[in-house]
């Protein structure tokens, strides 16, 4: 089956229209107000609704919510599950009250940072953040690729961190990822999604020349 992917930090037209042009799986909105990404529920709602039935499912990212937060999210816009940097526990809490598949990420930085069990539907296995960010993902940050390669995965995962056009095929072919998630390397700028950039991602990913 081909790789799947999803393109996260969708926050206008031009990225979104871009991804689903190049038949992403997913599409991602950043509610976390320190990510050049951050999008308003009224915006991602308004985009959400305005997609086809059968596009990328919209998934919702979130760091460290309260449940307030998520249901004033959820109020505006239509998403397909939530993408949670929180603790198992905590994200197990966010799929029962809300009764979404839940993505759990992961911040890697050795072997035995690799989950053995999960409660929720998904793990999104990304770079540990570098010392001086203020944001757990998102910065443009690759790990060890071959860390992943022969982990025994709890629930499917996506691989994400670092990723670009140019190194996904080789970050694929090292880590054994079958689905990839990317926000910076699909960027002209911090927050400015790229139509072409998206493109190229999704073709490489995919393995096409
Ligand atoms: O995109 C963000 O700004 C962001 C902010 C806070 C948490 C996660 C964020 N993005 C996620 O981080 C990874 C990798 O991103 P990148 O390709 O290295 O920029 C990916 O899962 C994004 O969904």
């Amino acid at each position: 089956m081909a790789v799947r992917v999803k393109i996260c930090g969708i926050r206008d037209r031009i990225g979104l229209d871009a991804a689903c042009a190049a038949g992403a799986d997913w599409i991602g909105f950043v509610f976390f107000g320190r990510s050049p990404r951050h999008v308003t529920p009224d915006v991602a709602g308004e985009l959400a609704r305005g997609m086809m039935s059968a596009g990328p499912q919209r998934i919702g990212l979130f760091v460290r919510p309260t449940d307030d937060e998520i249901r004033t999210v959820l109020d505006h816009v239509p998403l397909d599950g939530l993408q949670i940097y929180d603790d198992g526990p905590r994200a197990a809490a966010i799929r029962a009250r809300f009764g979404l598949p839940v993505w759990q990420a992961a911040g890697i930085a050795a072997a035995a940072d690799l989950p053995r069990n999960c409660a929720v539907e998904g793990l999104v296995i990304e770079s540990r953040a570098p010392a001086g960010s203020d944001r757990p993902g998102g910065n443009a940050h690759a790990f060890d690729w071959t860390l992943t390669k022969g982990w025994q995965a709890p629930v499917p995962w996506l691989l994400a961190g670092g990723l670009t056009p140019d190194n996904v095929q080789r970050a694929i072919d090292q880590s054994g990822a079958r689905a990839v998630d990317v926000s910076s390397g699909v960027e002209s700028a911090p927050g400015v999604k790229s139509a072409a950039l998206i493109h190229a991602f999704v073709q490489a990913a995919r393995g096409a020349p």
